[in-house]
This record gives C-alpha cells, sequence and structure tokens, in this order.
C-alpha cells in the first residue's frame, strides 16, 4: 500500500506534502525494526491504519496557524506526526512515559524536517503548558485520561469547537462513555473514509 490513499481523502495535499509523507512507510519500517512503535503485522498497512487514522481527527478539526496541540501517549507519533505534516503551521507537543518510543519520533520528525514538532518524555500529567487541543489514540479509558488533561486548556477558543480533547476512538463506547460522565460528541469515521478498518472507528470530542 502507498501514501496514494492519503489523496483520495485530503486532495489538498501539496506535492511537496505528498513526498513527504512518501517517506513515512521508510522510515517507520527503519526504526520498528529496532524499538518497537508500531504492530509487526501493521506495518504494511501503515498508511491505512496508522496515517490515515490519524488524519481522522483532520476530518472533525482543520487546526489554525498558532494553534497549540498535545498528543498524549504518542507511542511512535501517532496521531501527531501525521497531523503535524498535515498543519505545518500548528504547534505539535508529542509526549510519552517512555523514552525511546520518543526517540523515534524525534528521529522520525528530523528525518522529515518537521520544526512544529516537539517530542519530550514525560507522563501527560508532568506537562504543565496550556494547549487548544489535546489529541490522543490508544492510551486508557476517557475516564482515567480526562484528569490528566484538565487544566491545560487555554482559555481563548479559536476554532470551529471549543478548546478540547480529539480522542481517537475504536468499537462500542456506550459503557466507558457513561463511566467517564463526560458530554461526548461522537464522530464516526465511516461517514469520511469507506476503508473497512474505519467501521467501528470514531473520534470523540470532549471540551477541555
Ligand atoms: C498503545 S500505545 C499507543 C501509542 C500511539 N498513540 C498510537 O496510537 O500508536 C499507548 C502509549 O501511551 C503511553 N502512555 C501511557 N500512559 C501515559 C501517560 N500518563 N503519559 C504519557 N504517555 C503515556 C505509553 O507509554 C504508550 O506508548
Amino acid at each position: 500500500m502507498t501514501s496514494d490513499i492519503l489523496l483520495k481523502y485530503f486532495p489538498e495535499i501539496t506535492p511537496a506534502q505528498q513526498a513527504q509523507f512518501g517517506r513515512l512507510q521508510e522510515l517507520y519500517t527503519l526504526w520498528n525494526s529496532q524499538i518497537n512503535v508500531i504492530s509487526r503485522k501493521d506495518i504494511d498497512l501503515l498508511y491505512e491504519r496508522h496515517v490515515l487514522h490519524s488524519l481522522g481527527i483532520a476530518k472533525v478539526m482543520a487546526f489554525l496557524p498558532g494553534e497549540n496541540v498535545l498528543d498524549v501517549g504518542t507511542g511512535g507519533g501517532f496521531p501527531g506526526i501525521p497531523l503535524a505534516m498535515l498543519f505545518p503551521d500548528t504547534n505539535f507537543h508529542l509526549v510519552d512515559s517512555i523514552g525511546k518510543k520518543i526517540k523515534v519520533v524525534n528521529e522520525v520528525a528530523a528525518a522529515l524536517g518537521l520544526n512544529n514538532v516537539k517530542a519530550t518524555h514525560a507522563r501527560a500529567e508532568e506537562i504543565k503548558q496550556q494547549f487548544d487541543f489535546v489529541v490522543s489514540r490508544a492510551v486508557t479509558q476517557l475516564k482515567d485520561f480526562y484528569p490528566w488533561v484538565k487544566g491545560k486548556f487555554s482559555k481563548k477558543s479559536n476554532n470551529i469547537l471549543p478548546n478540547g480533547i480529539l480522542y481517537l476512538k475504536g468499537g462500542d463506547l456506550t459503557q466507558e462513555i457513561a463511566d467517564a460522565g463526560l458530554a461526548v460528541q461522537q464522530y464516526h469515521l465511516k461517514n469520511y473514509f469507506e476503508e473497512e478498518f474505519f467501521e467501528t472507528k470514531q473520534v470523540i470530542y470532549v471540551k477541555g
């Protein structure tokens, strides 16, 4: 599979961005062989299951130039790296509590020349900055996640939704949402992407 699937859903991607996205397969194949950040069976499906999935957040929210976005538990850089590539004028701070994963993020960002990415080896709870949005995928249940990031949102909102969390989730979320006791907006990725992988995938929005 090639990065062409991205153009199918994001035709506005420039040739320079397209070339940058095209390099991800080689970079992640190299780094994943040393430090496991993507399930090995998934590496051939990188563009669908990791890159396009990350960009699902962009179908809900177009980040603005100068906005600050925190990616909590980024692992090897998902969803933060693909979003930083799509929104080069937005600042992305990627954090993970495992240092070697942050090494992969730094290596990939440096190889791609992404100067809007900062990566920190830290627990989300330790980050003191303020952000417009927090993004995440596959880290923990919403009821545990929300307290980590509560209080990290800038007071002034400038985008189409107030500052808040955009979390990639899959499966039946009824119980998880009830347990969190939060007002949640759900966006189904099957409404944007036709591949079967997205059938049960959602972006969940929670106001900060
Ligand atoms: C299943 S991985 C998902 C990685 C990435 N978001 C993805 O979807 O490919 C979960 C990651 O969350 C990180 N993590 C868990 N709790 C964390 C915390 N409190 N602060 C920062 N990172 C955390 C773990 O180290 C791990 O890399």
